[in-house]
C-alpha cells in the first residue's frame, strides 16, 4: 500500500452530525435501506420534474422568439395592419406574458402604445383582454385606455394598440421621496380605482374578489410597511397567512392601521365580508367610506397628486354616484 493513500488519523475524524455505524438505531438503519422500488420511484419523479421544467423553458424561450426582434434603428422595428404601419420606439416594459413598446403610427405620427403577446403562450390573456378593452371603450369609460387597433403575426404574436399613458402606479411610488405616496393621494387613486372597477364589472362575475384585492392595495399604500411586504413574491401560502390574519385578529387589524383610517378600512372590510361571490358591491358605499377617511386625517383630494405637483389641483375623472348599474348592454 501507498504509505500516501494509507489512512490516518484525521482521514478517520467523526463529521460533526453524521452518526457513526455504531451510533446508529434501527430505525435509522430501516431509513437508509431504501428499497429499489422506492429508488425507482424516485428517480421517475425527478425525470418527470426534470421534463416539466425542460418543457418550461423552452416554451419561455419560444415565446421569447416569436415576439418582436426589437432593436433600436434596426432589427423588427415595424408592424402593419389593414389600417395603418406602427414604428415602434422602445420598450416600455414586459408583463407576465408578452411585452408593451411604445409606438408612432405612420399616417399621423401620433404615439401609441403597442401590447404583444407569443401565439404559444400557455394560457392566452391577450384576447380576452381586448375583448374587455372593446367592451369598456364602448361604455365610454375614462379609467381605461382606448383600443385603436389590433391584429396578429402569423405563427408569432398578436398585438393590440392602445392609447399610451404614463407610468405605471408602481414604478411611480418607487422613485417617490421614501417610496410612499401621501395619504390623500393613497385615498384619490383608491377612489379612481374604484371607479374603474366598477365599470369592469359591468362584464365581470368576481367582483367582491377584485374589490378585496382593491383593498390589500389601499391598505399597502395607506400603511406603507405591511406584514406581507416582506414574504412577498414567490410565498403565496405566507402571503395569503398574513392577510387572512387581518380577518380574525381584531387587534392585529387596530396595529396595522394604529395611524389612521382603522375605523374606514374596518368598515370595508367587515362589509366585504358580508357579500356573496356573485353580489354586487355597492361602490358608492366604499367610496363614502374613502371620503370619511379623507375628511377625519384632513386629506385634500382635490390636491395635486405626488406624481404631479406641477399641477394646480387634481385633474382627472370625478367619481360620480349612483351610476346605473347596465349589466344587459354588454350581454
Ligand atoms: N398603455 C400603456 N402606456 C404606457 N405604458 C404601458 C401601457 N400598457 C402597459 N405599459 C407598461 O408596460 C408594462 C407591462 O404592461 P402589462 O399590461 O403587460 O403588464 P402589467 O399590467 O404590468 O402586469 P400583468 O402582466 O400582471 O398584467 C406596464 O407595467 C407599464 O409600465
Amino acid at each position: 500500500m501507498d504509505p500516501m493513500s494509507r489512512p490516518n488519523a484525521s482521514s478517520l475524524q467523526k463529521t460533526p452530525g453524521v452518526k457513526t455505524e455504531k451510533e446508529k438505531t434501527p430505525v435509522d438503519k430501516k431509513k437508509e435501506k431504501k428499497t429499489s422500488s422506492e429508488i425507482e420511484r424516485e428517480q421517475e419523479k425527478e425525470r418527470a420534474e426534470k421534463k416539466i421544467e425542460d418543457q418550461r423553458r423552452e416554451n419561455k424561450e419560444q415565446q421569447a422568439r416569436d415576439l418582436p426582434r426589437f432593436k433600436v434603428g434596426e432589427g423588427e422595428n415595424e408592424i402593419t395592419t389593414s389600417k395603418d404601419t406602427y414604428e415602434l420606439i422602445s420598450c416600455l416594459g414586459q408583463g407576465s406574458f408578452g411585452c408593451v413598446f411604445s409606438c408612432v403610427r405612420q399616417s399621423d405620427k401620433k404615439s401609441f402604445a403597442i401590447k404583444c403577446e407569443s401565439v404559444h403562450a400557455r394560457k392566452p390573456m391577450l384576447p380576452h383582454e381586448a375583448n374587455v378593452l372593446l367592451a369598456l371603450n364602448l361604455l365610454k369609460s375614462p379609467h381605461f385606455v382606448e383600443m385603436i387597433d389590433n391584429g396578429q403575426i402569423a405563427g408569432r404574436f398578436q398585438f393590440v394598440v392602445i392609447r399610451l399613458v404614463g407610468q405605471n402606479l408602481w414604478d411611480v411610488r418607487v422613485e417617490m421621496k421614501e417610496k410612499r405616496f401621501t395619504l390623500a393621494t393613497s385615498l384619490m387613486i383608491g377612489i379612481q380605482t374604484l371607479a374603474g372597477l366598477r365599470d369592469l364589472h359591468r362584464k365581470e362575475q368576481s367582483r367582491k374578489d377584485d374589490i378585496e384585492s382593491w383593498w390589500y392595495m389601499l391598505t399597502e399604500f395607506i400603511v406603507f410597511d405591511i406584514p406581507w411586504k416582506k414574504i412577498r413574491g414567490t410565498d403565496r401560502d405566507g402571503v395569503r397567512a398574513a392577510k387572512w390574519r387581518l380577518r380574525g385578529d381584531g387587534a392585529y387589524m387596530k396595529m396595522l392601521f394604529h395611524k389612521c383610517c382603522y375605523q374606514q378600512m374596518h368598515t370595508i372590510l367587515l362589509y366585504l365580508d358580508s357579500l356573496q361571490y356573485g353580489n354586487i358591491p355597492d361602490y358608492d358605499f366604499i367610496y363614502h367610506q374613502v371620503t370619511a377617511a379623507a375628511s377625519v386625517h384632513k386629506a385634500e383630494l382635490e390636491a395635486a397628486p405626488d406624481w404631479d405637483q406641477k399641477a394646480k389641483r387634481y385633474g382627472g375623472p370625478e367619481y360620480k354616484e349612483r351610476v346605473a348599474y347596465i349589466v344587459k348592454e354588454l350581454e
